[in-house]
Protein backbone atom coordinates (compact mmCIF):
# COMPACT_ATOMS: atom_id res chain seq x y z
CA UNK A 1 0.00 0.00 0.00
CA UNK A 2 1.28 3.13 -0.96
CA UNK A 3 1.94 5.25 2.10
CA UNK A 4 0.98 8.73 1.20
CA UNK A 5 3.89 11.18 1.22
CA UNK A 6 4.71 13.17 4.71
CA UNK A 7 4.30 16.69 2.37
CA UNK A 8 1.65 15.27 0.52
CA UNK A 9 -0.71 14.06 3.91
CA UNK A 10 0.46 18.11 5.19
CA UNK A 11 -0.79 19.56 2.27
CA UNK A 12 -4.23 17.21 1.92
CA UNK A 13 -5.24 17.75 5.28
CA UNK A 14 -2.29 19.77 7.63
CA UNK A 15 -1.65 19.01 11.28
CA UNK A 16 -3.52 22.04 12.45
CA UNK A 17 -2.81 24.16 16.52
CA UNK A 18 -4.60 26.97 16.75
CA UNK A 19 -3.95 29.54 13.76
CA UNK A 20 -0.89 27.21 12.89
CA UNK A 21 0.06 24.34 10.29
CA UNK A 22 2.28 21.89 12.26
CA UNK A 23 5.59 21.17 9.40
CA UNK A 24 8.28 19.29 11.03
CA UNK A 25 9.93 18.50 14.00
CA UNK A 26 13.15 20.02 15.34
CA UNK A 27 13.64 19.27 18.49
CA UNK A 28 12.34 16.98 21.63
CA UNK A 29 12.60 16.84 25.23
CA UNK A 30 11.99 15.26 28.40
CA UNK A 31 8.21 15.87 28.36
CA UNK A 32 8.38 18.51 25.43
CA UNK A 33 8.49 18.44 21.59
CA UNK A 34 9.22 21.79 19.53
CA UNK A 35 7.51 21.65 16.15
CA UNK A 36 7.96 23.73 13.15
CA UNK A 37 4.98 25.65 12.16
CA UNK A 38 3.43 28.32 9.98
CA UNK A 39 0.61 30.54 10.89
CA UNK A 40 -2.18 30.54 8.44
CA UNK A 41 -2.92 33.95 8.02
CA UNK A 42 0.43 35.71 7.91
CA UNK A 43 2.31 32.41 6.82
CA UNK A 44 5.24 33.26 9.28
CA UNK A 45 7.30 30.50 10.51
CA UNK A 46 7.09 29.83 14.43
CA UNK A 47 8.25 27.04 16.44
CA UNK A 48 5.78 25.91 19.04
CA UNK A 49 6.88 24.42 22.12
CA UNK A 50 4.45 21.52 22.65
CA UNK A 51 4.22 20.42 26.21
CA UNK A 52 2.42 17.25 27.90
CA UNK A 53 1.36 18.52 31.57
CA UNK A 54 0.34 14.88 32.40
CA UNK A 55 3.53 13.91 32.30
CA UNK A 56 5.02 16.57 34.49
CA UNK A 57 4.75 16.70 38.11
CA UNK A 58 3.78 19.34 40.33
CA UNK A 59 7.72 20.35 41.07
CA UNK A 60 8.12 19.88 37.21
CA UNK A 61 4.69 22.16 36.07
CA UNK A 62 5.60 24.40 38.22
CA UNK A 63 9.03 25.45 36.52
CA UNK A 64 7.11 25.47 33.05
CA UNK A 65 4.98 28.07 34.59
CA UNK A 66 7.72 30.02 36.15
CA UNK A 67 9.84 29.88 32.24
CA UNK A 68 6.24 31.19 30.74
CA UNK A 69 5.68 33.96 32.85
CA UNK A 70 9.77 34.72 32.51
CA UNK A 71 9.35 34.49 28.90
CA UNK A 72 6.13 36.47 28.96
CA UNK A 73 8.70 39.31 30.44
CA UNK A 74 11.38 39.33 27.54
CA UNK A 75 11.47 41.56 24.86
CA UNK A 76 14.33 42.00 22.91
CA UNK A 77 16.19 41.46 19.63
CA UNK A 78 18.53 38.56 20.81
CA UNK A 79 16.18 36.79 23.07
CA UNK A 80 13.35 34.33 21.44
CA UNK A 81 10.05 35.79 21.45
CA UNK A 82 7.16 34.22 23.30
CA UNK A 83 4.05 35.11 20.48
CA UNK A 84 1.06 33.42 21.88
CA UNK A 85 0.32 30.49 24.87
CA UNK A 86 -2.58 28.25 24.52
CA UNK A 87 -3.56 25.52 27.01
CA UNK A 88 -5.84 22.69 27.70
CA UNK A 89 -6.44 20.08 29.84
CA UNK A 90 -3.60 17.91 29.08
CA UNK A 91 -1.12 20.29 26.83
CA UNK A 92 0.78 23.60 26.80
CA UNK A 93 1.87 25.15 23.34
CA UNK A 94 4.27 27.68 23.43
CA UNK A 95 4.10 29.88 20.34
CA UNK A 96 7.29 31.25 19.68
CA UNK A 97 9.92 33.01 16.91
CA UNK A 98 11.48 30.75 14.97
CA UNK A 99 15.43 30.84 15.03
CA UNK A 100 16.05 28.98 11.38
CA UNK A 101 19.99 28.34 11.26
CA UNK A 102 19.35 26.53 14.27
CA UNK A 103 22.49 26.36 17.28
CA UNK A 104 25.80 28.46 17.40
CA UNK A 105 27.28 24.95 18.35
CA UNK A 106 26.34 23.43 14.94
CA UNK A 107 27.59 26.47 13.04
CA UNK A 108 31.28 25.99 14.91
CA UNK A 109 31.06 22.57 14.60
CA UNK A 110 30.41 23.37 10.65
CA UNK A 111 32.52 26.17 10.06
CA UNK A 112 34.84 26.28 12.86
CA UNK A 113 35.87 28.53 15.55
CA UNK A 114 34.74 32.52 14.62
CA UNK A 115 37.30 35.24 13.50
CA UNK A 116 37.80 37.51 16.59
CA UNK A 117 36.19 39.92 14.53
CA UNK A 118 32.55 37.59 14.12
CA UNK A 119 33.21 36.41 17.89
CA UNK A 120 33.16 40.26 18.84
CA UNK A 121 30.10 40.78 17.12
CA UNK A 122 28.32 37.51 18.22
CA UNK A 123 29.34 38.12 21.41
CA UNK A 124 28.12 42.05 21.70
CA UNK A 125 24.70 40.54 20.53
CA UNK A 126 24.90 37.52 23.52
CA UNK A 127 25.72 40.32 26.11
CA UNK A 128 23.40 42.92 25.82
CA UNK A 129 20.54 39.88 25.84
CA UNK A 130 22.40 38.94 29.30
CA UNK A 131 22.25 42.43 30.77
CA UNK A 132 18.48 43.03 29.70
CA UNK A 133 17.73 39.87 31.55
CA UNK A 134 19.89 40.85 34.50
CA UNK A 135 18.62 44.32 34.69
CA UNK A 136 14.98 42.84 35.28
CA UNK A 137 16.55 40.80 37.73
CA UNK A 138 16.42 37.40 35.86
CA UNK A 139 19.60 34.92 35.15
CA UNK A 140 19.55 32.50 32.45
CA UNK A 141 21.75 29.79 34.16
CA UNK A 142 22.32 27.38 31.26
CA UNK A 143 23.96 29.42 28.65
CA UNK A 144 25.61 27.20 26.64
CA UNK A 145 26.87 27.08 22.97
CA UNK A 146 23.42 24.76 22.24
CA UNK A 147 21.31 27.35 23.78
CA UNK A 148 22.16 30.49 21.45
CA UNK A 149 20.28 29.98 18.08
CA UNK A 150 20.92 32.17 14.91
CA UNK A 151 17.76 33.83 12.77
CA UNK A 152 17.96 34.16 8.98
CA UNK A 153 20.27 37.19 9.13
CA UNK A 154 22.87 34.99 11.46
CA UNK A 155 21.75 37.33 14.93
CA UNK A 156 21.91 35.65 18.43
CA UNK A 157 18.51 34.27 19.57
CA UNK A 158 19.35 32.97 22.91
CA UNK A 159 16.53 30.01 24.07
CA UNK A 160 15.54 27.82 26.54
CA UNK A 161 14.58 30.28 29.79
CA UNK A 162 14.01 26.49 31.17
CA UNK A 163 16.38 26.73 33.88
CA UNK A 164 16.22 30.71 34.46
CA UNK A 165 15.08 32.16 37.59
CA UNK A 166 14.23 35.80 39.30
CA UNK A 167 17.12 36.77 41.77
CA UNK A 168 17.80 39.77 44.30
CA UNK A 169 21.13 41.31 45.29
CA UNK A 170 21.11 40.31 48.89
CA UNK A 171 19.38 36.84 48.42
CA UNK A 172 20.80 33.60 47.14
CA UNK A 173 20.33 30.68 45.10
CA UNK A 174 21.47 27.01 45.31
CA UNK A 175 19.82 24.92 42.69
CA UNK A 176 22.65 22.84 40.83
CA UNK A 177 21.77 24.51 37.14
CA UNK A 178 22.90 24.48 33.80
CA UNK A 179 25.47 21.91 31.83
CA UNK A 180 28.59 20.60 33.89
CA UNK A 181 31.21 22.18 31.04
CA UNK A 182 29.66 25.70 31.37
CA UNK A 183 29.12 25.44 35.32
CA UNK A 184 30.58 27.53 37.68
CA UNK A 185 33.00 26.23 39.97
CA UNK A 186 30.77 27.36 43.21
CA UNK A 187 28.00 25.64 41.39
CA UNK A 188 29.86 22.13 41.59
CA UNK A 189 31.06 23.05 45.02
CA UNK A 190 27.59 23.04 45.73
CA UNK A 191 27.64 26.99 47.10
CA UNK A 192 24.70 29.20 47.08
CA UNK A 193 24.84 32.07 44.93
CA UNK A 194 23.50 35.96 43.92
CA UNK A 195 22.71 34.71 40.28
CA UNK A 196 24.36 36.97 37.61
CA UNK A 197 28.12 35.86 38.63
CA UNK A 198 27.05 32.47 37.19
CA UNK A 199 25.55 33.87 33.56
CA UNK A 200 28.94 35.65 33.71
CA UNK A 201 31.35 32.22 34.25
CA UNK A 202 29.36 30.53 31.62
CA UNK A 203 29.71 33.28 29.19
CA UNK A 204 33.44 32.75 29.49
CA UNK A 205 33.14 29.58 28.37
CA UNK A 206 31.24 30.71 25.28
CA UNK A 207 33.56 33.58 24.48
CA UNK A 208 36.44 30.53 24.78
CA UNK A 209 33.94 28.10 22.45
CA UNK A 210 33.11 31.23 19.92
CA UNK A 211 37.18 31.82 19.53
CA UNK A 212 38.61 28.33 19.90
CA UNK A 213 35.72 25.85 18.66
CA UNK A 214 36.52 23.99 22.06
CA UNK A 215 35.50 23.84 25.43
CA UNK A 216 38.01 25.29 28.11
CA UNK A 217 37.01 23.20 30.65
CA UNK A 218 36.54 19.38 29.50
CA UNK A 219 36.83 15.29 30.95
CA UNK A 220 36.20 12.00 30.39
CA UNK A 221 34.00 11.91 33.46
CA UNK A 222 32.39 14.68 35.76
CA UNK A 223 34.83 14.07 38.36
CA UNK A 224 37.96 15.14 35.96
CA UNK A 225 35.86 17.84 34.19
CA UNK A 226 35.02 19.17 37.80
CA UNK A 227 38.74 19.00 39.19
CA UNK A 228 39.71 21.08 35.99
CA UNK A 229 37.01 23.69 36.77
CA UNK A 230 38.16 24.21 40.29
CA UNK A 231 41.68 23.94 39.30
CA UNK A 232 40.55 27.21 36.79
CA UNK A 233 43.24 26.13 34.65
CA UNK A 234 42.32 26.23 31.26
CA UNK A 235 44.44 26.45 27.52
CA UNK A 236 45.15 29.32 25.75
CA UNK A 237 45.79 28.30 21.98
CA UNK A 238 48.63 30.30 19.80
CA UNK A 239 45.77 32.10 17.81
CA UNK A 240 44.05 33.69 20.37
CA UNK A 241 44.97 37.00 20.79
CA UNK A 242 46.13 38.00 24.28
CA UNK A 243 43.31 41.02 24.51
CA UNK A 244 40.77 38.30 24.08
CA UNK A 245 42.56 36.01 26.78
CA UNK A 246 43.01 38.85 29.05
CA UNK A 247 38.89 39.24 28.95
CA UNK A 248 38.47 35.51 29.11
CA UNK A 249 40.59 35.13 32.07
CA UNK A 250 38.53 37.99 33.98
CA UNK A 251 35.49 35.96 33.57
CA UNK A 252 36.91 32.50 34.36
CA UNK A 253 38.14 33.60 37.95
CA UNK A 254 37.60 31.21 40.36
CA UNK A 255 36.12 33.92 43.38
CA UNK A 256 32.99 34.75 42.50
CA UNK A 257 33.58 38.00 43.90
CA UNK A 258 36.60 38.87 42.00
CA UNK A 259 34.79 37.53 38.53
CA UNK A 260 34.09 40.53 36.11
CA UNK A 261 30.44 42.32 35.56
CA UNK A 262 28.57 42.59 32.64
CA UNK A 263 29.95 46.39 33.16
CA UNK A 264 33.36 45.55 32.74
CA UNK A 265 33.27 43.21 30.22
CA UNK A 266 31.70 45.95 28.03
CA UNK A 267 34.32 48.60 28.87
CA UNK A 268 37.01 46.03 28.30
CA UNK A 269 39.78 46.18 25.54
CA UNK A 270 38.97 43.47 23.43
CA UNK A 271 35.17 44.63 23.15
CA UNK A 272 36.01 48.06 22.52
CA UNK A 273 37.73 47.11 18.94
CA UNK A 274 34.93 48.36 16.78
CA UNK A 275 31.80 50.29 17.62
CA UNK A 276 29.36 48.12 18.35
CA UNK A 277 25.65 48.57 17.32
CA UNK A 278 23.61 50.31 19.61
CA UNK A 279 22.77 48.58 22.64
CA UNK A 280 19.21 47.39 21.39
CA UNK A 281 17.91 48.20 25.09
CA UNK A 282 17.71 52.11 23.17
CA UNK A 283 15.35 49.89 20.45
CA UNK A 284 11.20 50.63 21.84
CA UNK A 285 9.90 47.47 23.08
CA UNK A 286 7.14 46.44 21.23
CA UNK A 287 5.41 46.18 24.57
CA UNK A 288 5.87 50.08 25.38
CA UNK A 289 3.71 51.93 22.37
CA UNK A 290 1.85 49.11 19.60
CA UNK A 291 2.74 49.84 16.30
CA UNK A 292 -0.16 51.79 15.04
CA UNK A 293 0.77 50.88 11.50
CA UNK A 294 0.74 47.11 12.35
CA UNK A 295 -2.62 47.73 13.86
CA UNK A 296 -3.55 49.30 10.96
CA UNK A 297 -2.74 46.94 8.28
CA UNK A 298 -4.55 44.15 10.74
CA UNK A 299 -7.74 46.16 10.61
CA UNK A 300 -7.46 45.93 6.76
CA UNK A 301 -6.84 41.87 7.44
CA UNK A 302 -10.82 42.44 9.19
CA UNK A 303 -8.64 41.94 12.65
CA UNK A 304 -10.27 44.10 14.88
CA UNK A 305 -7.51 46.41 15.93
CA UNK A 306 -8.99 47.61 19.66
CA UNK A 307 -9.00 44.13 20.60
CA UNK A 308 -5.64 43.74 19.32
CA UNK A 309 -4.70 46.66 21.40
CA UNK A 310 -6.24 45.51 24.61
CA UNK A 311 -4.60 42.32 24.19
CA UNK A 312 -0.45 43.71 23.87
CA UNK A 313 -1.67 45.88 26.75
CA UNK A 314 -2.88 43.34 28.79
CA UNK A 315 0.46 40.66 28.16
CA UNK A 316 -2.35 38.06 27.24
CA UNK A 317 -0.65 36.14 24.43
CA UNK A 318 -3.61 35.17 22.78
CA UNK A 319 -4.50 35.04 19.26
CA UNK A 320 -4.41 38.84 18.82
CA UNK A 321 -0.87 39.22 19.86
CA UNK A 322 0.20 36.41 17.74
CA UNK A 323 -0.62 37.64 14.67
CA UNK A 324 0.75 41.43 15.88
CA UNK A 325 3.63 39.93 16.90
CA UNK A 326 4.32 38.06 13.63
CA UNK A 327 3.64 40.84 11.44
CA UNK A 328 6.07 43.06 13.80
CA UNK A 329 8.76 41.27 12.68
CA UNK A 330 8.11 40.83 8.90
C1 LIG B 1 10.96 27.48 20.57
C2 LIG B 1 12.48 27.41 20.64
C3 LIG B 1 13.03 28.52 21.54
C4 LIG B 1 12.90 26.07 21.14
O1 LIG B 1 12.59 25.58 22.23
N1 LIG B 1 13.70 25.47 20.22
C5 LIG B 1 14.31 24.16 20.39
C6 LIG B 1 14.23 23.26 19.22
C7 LIG B 1 15.48 22.74 18.92
C8 LIG B 1 16.42 23.39 19.78
C9 LIG B 1 17.83 23.26 19.89
O2 LIG B 1 18.49 22.36 19.12
C10 LIG B 1 18.52 24.04 20.82
C11 LIG B 1 17.82 24.96 21.62
C12 LIG B 1 16.43 25.11 21.52
C13 LIG B 1 15.80 24.29 20.61
C14 LIG B 1 13.86 26.26 19.11
N2 LIG B 1 14.58 26.02 18.01
C15 LIG B 1 14.59 27.00 17.06
N3 LIG B 1 15.32 26.82 15.93
C16 LIG B 1 16.09 25.71 15.57
C17 LIG B 1 16.22 25.46 14.20
C18 LIG B 1 16.98 24.38 13.78
C19 LIG B 1 17.61 23.54 14.71
C20 LIG B 1 17.48 23.80 16.08
C21 LIG B 1 16.72 24.89 16.52
N4 LIG B 1 13.92 28.18 17.18
C22 LIG B 1 13.19 28.42 18.30
C23 LIG B 1 13.15 27.44 19.30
Amino acid sequence: MSTMGERERITKNPIRVGFYDIERTIGKGNFAVVKLARHRITRTEVAIKIIDKTQLDAGNLQKVYREVDIMKRLDHPHIIKLYQVMETKNMIYLVSEYASQGEIFDYIARYGRMTEETARKTFWQILSAVEYCHNRNIVHRDLKAENLLLDSNNNIKIADFGFSNYYTAGGQLSTWCGSPPYAAPEVFEGKKYTGPEIDIWSLGVVLYVLVCGALPFDGCSLQALRDRVLSGRFRIPYFMSSDCESLIRKMLVLDPTKRYGVAQIKRHRWMQVEVPTAPPSSVPSSTSQPNEQILRLMQSLGIDSSKTRESIRMGSYDHHAAIYYLLLDK
